[in-house]
């Protein structure tokens, strides 16, 4: 049997003109040759920092945007030659708001959209009915969209994008802007769908979040992939270092490109946690550098100070700053 999804040399560079007087056009490589196969019933993760090329990835795939180069099939059938056939076999679920109708209940909203995608008229009862318990949204299906959390509605978002029971799903950062709470409902929706044998592509910032759910992982950056095996084979991209947290109040600017120079160093970050940043200093495991750097903090407000083991976050924090990139705490 044929793959769920094949991509071979996908690429997709946009053109833009800017300028008025003296027009110029630019020309950005969102994916430059992208390689992906994708089993049947397999939750598949594409993991990448802002602008890394996920969206534009996924909307190939899901024949809303024409590749500049490569091939894409979606079990079996050309994204581009067979548009049809790929978009019977879809559903396409993205964060955000937009798409449902907030003044009517979750039940009309699906039974529009049932009718919108030709469901059969006796089916879609039965069906509604089993999407709104795999979305752990039974009980609630009567009440307006606008009274909804985040949460709820993208889990309905998701139950829309099933009705016409796809093969393939793509899941486009569905917890954006979700709460934590609300965030692991949606996960274990994820994983109930995955188990009903759908495949499904989910693109997320969150490490956490791809670690728990998904089969395998693609780590994009600037358009290429960098990275591709289970989680457990992209925690092993850590291995033989160790992890230096600490928590501080206003670290100047400079100080990260300091850190980053120090022997034994081979990854340093700061992350925005609410009112504390968080300086994490990745070094090889035989070299103690918590010295080093907390004398290169000297004068700066500092809490706690832990080393610990590498987590999956600090391999793909590894994988992205070996790509040149500035490294984005997922
Ligand atoms: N319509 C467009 N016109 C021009 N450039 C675009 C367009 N859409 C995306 N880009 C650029 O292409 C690159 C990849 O964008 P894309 O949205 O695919 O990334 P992403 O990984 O999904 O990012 P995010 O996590 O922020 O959604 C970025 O540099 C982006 O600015």
């Amino acid at each position: 049997m044929e793959n769920a999804i094949e991509a071979e040399g996908l690429r997709r560079t946009y053109r833009s003109r800017t300028g008025w007087l003296r027009p110029r056009t630019t020309e950005v490589h969102a994916v430059r040759g992208v390689d992906l196969t994708v089993g049947r019933g397999e939750l598949f993760g594409l993991l990448g920092p802002n602008g890394a090329g996920k969206t534009t990835t996924i909307k190939m795939l899901n024949t809303l945007l024409i590749p500049s180069g490569g091939h894409a099939r979606i079990c079996g059938f050309d994204v581009e030659r067979q548009t049809r056939e790929v978009r019977k076999r879809i559903g396409y679920v993205f964060g955000g708001d937009r798409g449902l109708y907030e003044r009517l209940s979750a039940l009309d909203n699906l039974r529009y959209f049932a009718e919108l995608y030709g469901v059969p008229a006796r089916e879609q009862k039965h069906r509604i009915a089993e999407l709104l318990e795999l979305v752990t949204l039974t009980g609630r299906e009567n009440e307006r969209v606008e009274g909804y959390s985040r949460g709820m509605r993208q889990r309905l978002h998701i139950a829309r994008g099933l009705l016409h029971a796809p093969e393939v799903i793509f899941l486009d950062e569905p917890s954006i802007g979700v709460d934590p709470v609300a965030a692991r409902e949606l996960r274990a929706t994820v994983a109930n769908l995955a188990a009903t044998g759908t495949t499904v592509l989910l693109t997320t910032h969150y490490m956490a979040e791809a670690d728990e759910l998904c089969d395998r992982i693609a780590v994009i950056a600037d358009g290429s992939i960098q990275a591709l095996g289970t989680p457990a084979e992209l925690r092993h991209r850590a291995d033989g270092r160790r992890v230096l947290e600490i928590e501080a109040y206003g670290v100047p600017a400079n100080v990260l490109e300091d850190l980053q120079k120090l022997p034994g160093v081979r990854e340093a970050a700061v992350e925005e946690r609410g009112q504390v940043q968080l300086v994490t200093v990745q070094s090889d495991a035989d070299t103690d550098v918590q010295q080093d750097v907390l004398h290169r903090l000297d004068g700066v407000r500092l809490g706690r100070v832990t080393s610990r083991e590498p987590t999956l976050e600090d391999a793909y924090v590894a994988i992205i700053s070996a790509a040149n990139r500035v490294p984005v705490a997922a």
